[in-house]
This record gives C-alpha cells, structure tokens and sequence, in this order.
C-alpha cells in the first residue's frame, strides 16, 4: 500500500505542501520503519486553511440541512465500501491490529458521519408562546469555523467524531491531527469532498503542538475540540478562554471497574481485558483500576492469567492478531518506565511486565496485583497495556476509592446484583458508565467526561449542543409600550 500521501496538509479540496514547514516522519509501529514524511504547517499554511475555512461556511450553513445531511451520509458510504483500504492505512499508521482497525475505526467514523448526516435536517428552533399573543422563536446556528485537534490512538474516529456534528451543523473544520498519526484525516478529508462537501469546509493540517497552538488562539477560529491528555487540554482550554471559543475537552483519565464477587466471572474476565488491553491498552477510557472483591480476587486472577495466554500477539496485518505493538518509541518508555515504578512501590506483578525484543514497539500485556491506592500505577494515567488490580471489602468503600482522583471520564461495574449496579453507577464520579460490559462507545450515546477529564460530550444528540448556537427572536404582534 502506499502509505506517502501526496502532501502533507488537505486545504480548499486539495493537497497542499509548504517544504519549508519541519519535516517529521510517520513511523510503522510493528517494524519501527518510516512509511511516510510529513510537513508541519508553517503559518502560511495555517492562514490558507483558516481562511478557506471561513470563506466557505456561510455557503454551506446557508445550504438545507437536508442537502448538507446527503453529503455526509454518503460519504459514510464511501468509507464503508473501501474499509478495508482505510482499516490497512489506520494499521500503518498506528500498529492497532487489523483485526480492530476493521471493525473499531473507519466504520466508527462512518458511523458518526453516517448518524449527524441522519440528524442534519432535524436541527430545527422552536416557538415559544408569551402572554398576549406575542411569541419568540429560536435558529439553531451554526458556530462559524471550529478548530479540532487530535489524539493519536483512534485518528480516523476522532476526524469524524469532530468532523461529522461539525458539518451537520453547517460549520467549517480546521483538524490537525496527531503528529504521530497524521495519514488517515487525509483520507477523511478527500472523501469528503469526493462525497460533494464543497472546497474549504474540511482542512487537515499537519504539525505538533505549536501548529495546534496558533489555531487554538486565532481569531478566525469560533470553537476549539480537542482529544488529548489533561495538560494539553489545560494549555488549550486556557488559550480557548481567553478567546470566549466555545470549546469541547475529551481529555484522558484512569477510570475505575469495579468487580463484585457476584459478577459473571467469565464476563468479569472479559471486562477486564476490555477495559485494558484493547488497542495495546491506548484507549482513553481504560479502566485501568480494577477493584476486585476479596472473594472473587484468586479466580479473576488465575482466569484473566489464561485468557491472556489466549492473546495472539504478532504482525498486526494477520486478522488473527489481538494485540499489537505501542504506537511509538515515546509511549512505549513512559509504560516501562511505569512498570519499573508499580515493582518499585511494592505491586506485585501477576503477568508480563517486559518488552518484546524485535523491531517496533512491543510489549507484554502486564498485570500488577495487591496495588494500593497511593501508588503511582493507580494514580496516573499510563496509557498502555499496565492494569493495576486492587482488592476491596464493600461497596462503600470500593465507591468512595474508585472517585478518589482528578479524573471523571469512565467508570464500571461488574455484579449480577440489579440494584446494587444502579446504585454503583449513580454513585460513580464519571461521564460514561458501564454495567457488566465496558468500552462500548456507540455514535448513539454521549460520550465524555467530568472532572479533570473533560468538557463537554462527543457524539448522539448532546453534541448538537457544542457545535451550535440559539438565536432568540422576539416578535411583539400588539404595541410596543415605552416609559416616556
Ligand atoms: N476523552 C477522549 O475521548 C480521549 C480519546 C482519545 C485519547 N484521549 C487522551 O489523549 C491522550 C493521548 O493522546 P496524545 O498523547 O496525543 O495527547 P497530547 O495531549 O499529547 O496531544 C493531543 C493533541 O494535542 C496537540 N497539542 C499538544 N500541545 C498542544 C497545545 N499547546 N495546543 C494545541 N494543541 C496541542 C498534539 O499535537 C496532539 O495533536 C491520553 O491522555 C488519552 O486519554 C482522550
Ligand atoms: O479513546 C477513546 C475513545 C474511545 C473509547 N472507545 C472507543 N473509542
């Protein structure tokens, strides 16, 4: 596949280079080989973008919700006959198994495309009767040119999650994604506008921080959605502010699953593994604390031990492969060096725990038992494949542990007890929860966090909200009345 696009950056409906932005490579995550070279975008790059952008919207806010919709729709058909194409490139670009890029990643963008091109034609006002025959009505409108920038474990998800409500709600998009895995937004953005989206209203940027940075606080810029971690969003939400852009946060998080000694413990099992293992353990929502009742710890132990024996780790392109490598060199040393910090503090490791001596960026899945709370592998977010089990008593404390830290983003519960899950997901500090299953992320349901893990909601109906304004128009039907 050729895997070099034929420039770094997509504006106005077209491949654009700009040589003098820095040079970066695209590196395979398997072998460790550079696929691709890439270009940062130098500012006049970001201005063309910008002003493509603005210069298209009115058009496109002015067009029927209807017509907007169609294009979006079909470009979630186009995405969907060539998924095997994008699924193989998204492998490239981020070593995730085929055998999840072809189920979890492109059709996860057609969906969104799919669903907020469904909705585009319903986003309408409403009439509001007010004494005396006089009434207001509302325009839903759209926010003018939104920003949206990337993290690197779902790149194709997140260009559409951000693109799709976006352009159904008659706004430009500006997205620069991860300079880690900066291939697939391209593919978005070419099949978007080969499904018709007119030139200018999806613009892909290449670059690293800076390059998001100069969009961020650029006055053309009406709204900023960021993916990414917690010091980013920090960074962003402060320059958003000071700017008053409307902004969404889907930052990260270290969520908490809670198994009680009644669960399932098959399906315990697979929770677990879910909540951690996925992606190579690169999934935002992980949760990565797992409290497991003293009565069931011993099995869910030894069962979790044999499934994760099952694991086929190998070349990402065979579709028998469940785990890849890590996305990059970086990432690959920030979890060993947690790792080395979890048998530092006392954790005991129950499985895994070291690299994988080829080329590319392996590792064992790892399991840490007997963590306690204070521990650094049970408060920080590592972001790979490290899954801390710690043991409880009773639910009141599991609850009062499992909230006990700045983030807010995920949260499950495993028990068979009905009243007890409601009453433990009620109880959760955390914008998505989970009973007796975990990582589902439908287009259907909101998805975000609370707490240090966000602000806002991607996806369903919610994310109407964050890309659109209301307008209220009062209408006086009898005589305006005045003082003087
Ligand atoms: N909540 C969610 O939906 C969600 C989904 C996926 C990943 N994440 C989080 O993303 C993180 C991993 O991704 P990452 O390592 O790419 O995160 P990151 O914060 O390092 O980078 C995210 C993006 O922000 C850009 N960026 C960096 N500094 C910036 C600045 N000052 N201004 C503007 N843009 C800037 C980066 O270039 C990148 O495109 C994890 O914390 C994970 O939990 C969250
Ligand atoms: O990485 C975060 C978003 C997500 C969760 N499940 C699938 N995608």
């Amino acid at each position: 596949m050729q895997t070099q696009p034929a420039a770094s950056h997509f504006i106005n409906g077209q491949y654009v280079e700009d040589t003098g932005g820095e040079a970066f490579d695209v590196i395979y995550p398997a072998t460790g080989e550079v696929i691709a070279k890439m270009h940062s975008a130098t500012p006049d790059i970001i201005n063309q973008a910008l002003d493509a952008a603005r210069a298209a919207q009115p058009a496109w806010a002015a067009m029927s919700g209807t017509e907007r919709g169609r294009i979006l729709r079909r470009a979630a058909d186009m995405i969907r006959e060539r998924n095997h194409d994008l699924s193989i490139l998204e492998t490239y670009d981020t070593g995730k198994p085929y055998q999840e890029t072809s189920v979890a990643d492109a059709t996860s963008g057609a969906d969104a495309l799919e669903y907020f091109g469904g909705l585009a034609a319903s986003l309408t006002g409403e009439h509001i009767a007010l004494g005396d025959g006089n009434w207001v009505y509302t325009i839903r409108e759209a926010l003018g040119v939104c920003v949206g920038i990337g993290a690197w474990n779902y790149p194709t998800q997140i260009a559409c999650w951000k693109g799709a409500p976006a352009l159904a709600c008659g706004n430009a998009m500006v997205f620069k994604p991860s300079e880690t895995t900066p291939l697939s937004a391209l593919k978005m953005a070419e099949i978007l506008h080969e499904a018709g989206l007119p030139a200018g209203l999806y613009n892909v940027v290449q670059g690293l921080g800076d390059v998001g940075a100069a969009l961020v606080v650029d006055p053309r810029v009406n709204k900023v959605s960021l993916t990414g971690s917690v010091p980013t969003g920090r960074k962003v939400y402060a320059a958003a502010a000071a700017g008053m852009k409307h902004v969404t946060m889907e930052l990260g998080g270290k969520s908490p699953l809670v198994i009680f000694d009644d669960a399932n413990l098959e399906n315990a099992v697979s929770g677990a593994i879910m909540a951690n293992f996925y992606s190579t353990g690169q999934v935002c929502s992980n949760g990565t604390r797992v409290f497991v009742q003293k009565g069931i710890k011993d099995a869910f132990l030894k069962r979790l031990s044999e499934r994760l024996d099952n694991a086929v780790i190998g070349d990402p392109m065979d579709p028998d492969t469940s785990f890849g490598p890590m996305v990059s060199q970086r990432q690959i040393d920030i979890v060993d060096s947690y790792i080395a910090k979890g048998k530092a503090e006392g954790a005991r490791l129950a499985y895994g725990g070291n690299r994988i001596d080829q080329p590319g960026f392996w590792i064992q899945p790892t399991v840490f038992a007997d963590v306690t709370d204070d521990m650094a592998i049970a408060r920080e977010e590592i972001f790979g494949p490290v899954m801390a089990v710690l043991d409880f008593e009773d639910e009141a404390e599991v609850m009062a542990r499992a909230n006990d830290t700045e983030f807010g983003l995920a949260a499950g519960v495993f028990t068979n007890d009905l009243t007890r899950a409601h009453r433990v997901a009620a109880g959760f500090e955390a914008g998505t929860c989970y009973i007796n299953t975990y990582n589902d992320a439908p287009v259907e349901a909101p998805f975000g966090g609370v707490k240090a893990s966000g602000v806002g909601r991607e996806n369903s109906k919610a994310a109407i909200e964050h890309y659109s304004q209301v307008k209220s128009v009062f209408v006086r039907m009898d005589d305006m009345e005045a003082p003087f």
